[in-house]
C-alpha cells in the first residue's frame, strides 16, 4: 500500500499552524514527539533486551525529540547515555538537558567510543530541515550510524537522507538503513526507499481535526488571494 506523504515544507507549515491555529507550543509538540520515540523503542527494543540506549541528538528541534525520549526512557528503567555536540542556547533545548542532568543521565563527547558499548542508538540528528550534505562535525557520527551493528531507531528521518529523494548518492549515509524509523505526523517522501520497521507517532491532534485545520486556511487564503 502506497502510504501518503507530507514533504519537508509542507511538513514545518503544519508544525506551523498546530502551533498558530491549533495554540499547541512546541513544548507540547515536542513531548509528543519525544513520548513516541521513547514508545517506538520499548517495542523494537525491551528493556530486557538490554537497557543501555544512546541518544544522538543534533541541533534542532530533531535532537530536542531526542532529548525528550531519553528522559522518558529513564523512567522506564532503560540507562540512556547523550551525544550532544552542538547544544543549542534556546530555553526549550537548555531546560531539556537540565532535566536530563538533574537525573544524572550521562553526556558522551565521544559517539564512536559510546556505540561500541550500547545496545540501542536513537538517531535524533536531523529531521526534516536536514538539505545538501552533512557537514561536520555530524559526517564521522553518520558514518559510524551507517558502519555500527548496533541497532538504531531514526527519528522522522534517517539523518543524512534528503527528505524527498531518501539517500544521498554518495558520501556519508550512502548505505545507511536503520533497523526502525519513527515518522512524526506524517511520513515523508524519503519512505519510499525506506525498509525497515516503521512507525507513526507524535500526532497532537486528530487527523480529521487536523484536516479541518487545513482545510480552513486553504479557504482563507484563497479568499485573501480571490480579493487581491
Ligand atoms: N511533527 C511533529 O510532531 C514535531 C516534530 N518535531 C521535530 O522537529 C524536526 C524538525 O526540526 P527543525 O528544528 O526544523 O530541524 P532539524 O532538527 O531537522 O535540523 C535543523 C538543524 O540541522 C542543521 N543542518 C541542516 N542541514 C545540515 C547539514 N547538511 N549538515 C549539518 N547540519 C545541518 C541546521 O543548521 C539546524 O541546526 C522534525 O523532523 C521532528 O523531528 C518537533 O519536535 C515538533 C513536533
Ligand atoms: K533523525
Amino acid at each position: 500500500m502506497a502510504l501518503k506523504t507530507i514533504g519537508a515544507k509542507d511538513a514545518a507549515s503544519l508544525d506551523a499552524d498546530l502551533m498558530s491555529v491549533g495554540a499547541f507550543s512546541l513544548d507540547q509538540l515536542m513531548e509528543l514527539a519525544g513520548l513516541s520515540v521513547s514508545q517506538a523503542l520499548y517495542r523494537v527494543h525491551p528493556p530486557t533486551a538490554g537497557k543501555r540506549i544512546l541518544v544522538a541528538c543534533g541541533p534542532g528541534n530533531n535532537g530536542g525529540d531526542g532529548l525528550v525520549a531519553a528522559r522518558h526512557l529513564f523512567h522506564y528503567g532503560y540507562s540512556p547515555t547523550i551525544f550532544y555536540p552542538i547544544p543549542t542556547n534556546k530555553e526549550i533545548y537548555t531546560r531539556l538537558a537540565t532535566q536530563l542532568k538533574n537525573l544524572s543521565i550521562p553526556f558522551t563527547d565521544d559517539f564512536s567510543h559510546a556505540a561500541q558499548s550500547t545496545d540501542h542508538i536513537i538517531d535524533a540528528i536531523f529531521g526534516f530541515s536536514f538539505s545538501g550534505e552533512v557537514r561536520d562535525p555530524f559526517r564521522s557520527v553518520i558514518a559510524t550510524l551507517e558502519s555500527t551493528k548496533v541497532p538504531v531507531l531514526s527519528v522522522d528521518a534517517p539523518s543524512s537522507w534528503n527528505i524527498q529523494d531518501g539517500p544521498p548518492g554518495n558520501g556519508p549515509g550512502k548505505e545507511f538503513m536503520p533497523q526502525s524509523l519513527i515518522s512524526l505526523t506524517a511520513p515523508k517522501p524519503l519512505v519510499k526507499h525506506y525498509r525497515g520497521t516503521h512507525f507513526l507517532g507524535g500526532g497532537s491532534c486528530r487527523p480529521r481535526w487536523r484536516r479541518s485545520i487545513i482545510w480552513s486556511i486553504r479557504v482563507i487564503l484563497g479568499m485573501i488571494r480571490w480579493l487581491m
